[in-house]
C-alpha cells in the first residue's frame, strides 16, 4: 500500500470553486501533495486519465466514469435557482425564435449536456451543437446563441450587448422544481485503495477549507473584485448563493440530471453515487 510520488488534486479555475479551495494548500495534512488548477473540462480529462488522484470536476464526468471515481461526501458546486455563471446567450427571445445552431463552450461538460436536456425535453427544439472557445463576439458571428460558464459567463452578464441572457440553473429549478449540481469531488477507486490515508488528508482540507472560507468570506470577495472585476455586494450575493454540500436535495436534481442524460442517450449507463467513507467518522462512531 502507499504512494511513490505526490497525492495530486485538481481545482477549478474559477471563482465559483473558491470556497472550496481558498488556502487549501494550508490545510493538507499530507507531506507529498500536488494542486493542479485547471478548466472544468481540462480536469475531467486528467482524472479519467489517471494524471490527478482527486479532483473537482463536472458532475457529467463522475456520470461517465462512476465505475472508476468515489465522490468525497458534502462537496460540490450547485444551485438551487440562479447560478449566475452558466448563461446561454440568444440573439433572439427563446419564445420568439427557436436557435437552430448554438455554441458551446470547450470548458464544460455538466452544462453543455444540461442545455441539451434542457432544449429537448423542455423546448422540443434540436439545434446544431458546436464547440468553441469561450469568447462571446466570436461564438456568435456563426452562431444564434452560445453557453458560457464561470468567470467569463459573469464578466459578460455585466456587458451591456443587448442579448437575451438565460440562466440555466433557474430554468433547470423553474422546470424540475430541484435544484442542480454542476461540478463534485471525486477521487479514483484506485487511489482510494493504494493510498486511503492520503485521500483522507485531502478530503479533510478540502472540508476544513469549505467551512472555514463559508464563515470568512471576505477575503474571496476582495479577490474577486480585483481580480474579476465588479463589486463586493454581486460577489458576496454570487458566493451565498451556490450550494456548496451537495446535501440530499442536490443529490435528487443530480439524480434526474442522470436519468435524462441516460434517456437521451448522453449517458450510456444508468449512474449510480458512491461515497468516500470517512474513515474517522467511522471510528467514531464505533
Ligand atoms: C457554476 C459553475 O459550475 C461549473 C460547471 C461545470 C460544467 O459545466 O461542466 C463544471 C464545474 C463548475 O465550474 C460554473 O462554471 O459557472
Amino acid at each position: 500500500m502507499g504512494m511513490n510520488r505526490p497525492i495530486t488534486i485538481g481545482r477549478i479555475d474559477y471563482a465559483n470553486a473558491w470556497p472550496l479551495f481558498h488556502e487549501l494548500e494550508d490545510r493538507v495534512e499530507w507531506n507529498r501533495y500536488e494542486v493542479i488548477k485547471r478548466v472544468p473540462s481540462e480536469l475531467n480529462r486528467l482524472l479519467q486519465a489517471g494524471e490527478l488522484d482527486v479532483s473537482a470536476i463536472s458532475s457529467f464526468s463522475y456520470g461517465q466514469n462512476a465505475d472508476d471515481y468515489m465522490l468525497l461526501p458534502h462537496l460540490s458546486v450547485g444551485s438551487i435557482g440562479k447560478v449566475n455563471s452558466i448563461l446561454l446567450f440568444l440573439k433572439e427571445p427563446l419564445e420568439r425564435k427557436r436557435p437552430e445552431r448554438i455554441a458551446l463552450t470547450a470548458t464544460s461538460a455538466t452544462s453543455v449536456n444540461l442545455l441539451k436536456i434542457l432544449m429537448t425535453l423542455r423546448f422540443e427544439c434540436e439545434p446544431e451543437y458546436v464547440t468553441a472557445e469561450p469568447v462571446l463576439e466570436k461564438m456568435l458571428e456563426t452562431s444564434d446563441a452560445a453557453l458560457i460558464i464561470g468567470d467569463q459567463a459573469i464578466q459578460a452578464s455585466w456587458q451591456n450587448h443587448g442579448l437575451h441572457v438565460i440562466d440555466l440553473g433557474q430554468l433547470w429549478n423553474e422546470w424540475t422544481g430541484l435544484g442542480m449540481t454542476y461540478a463534485v469531488v471525486a477521487a479514483r477507486r484506485e487511489a482510494v485503495t493504494a493510498a486511503p490515508d492520503a485521500v483522507q488528508a485531502v478530503y479533510h482540507a478540502i472540508k476544513a477549507s469549505k467551512q472555514y472560507n463559508k464563515m470568512h468570506l471576505r477575503p474571496l470577495i476582495e479577490q474577486a473584485c480585483s481580480q474579476l472585476g465588479g463589486d463586493s455586494a454581486y460577489w458576496n450575493m454570487y458566493f451565498h448563493s451556490l450550494q456548496y454540500d451537495f446535501d440530499s436535495k442536490l443529490q435528487e436534481g443530480l439524480k434526474l440530471y442522470f436519468d435524462y442524460s441516460k434517456q437521451l442517450g448522453l449517458l450510456a449507463k444508468q449512474v449510480e453515487l458512491t461515497f468516500f467513507e470517512d474513515q474517522s467518522a467511522q471510528k467514531v462512531k464505533e
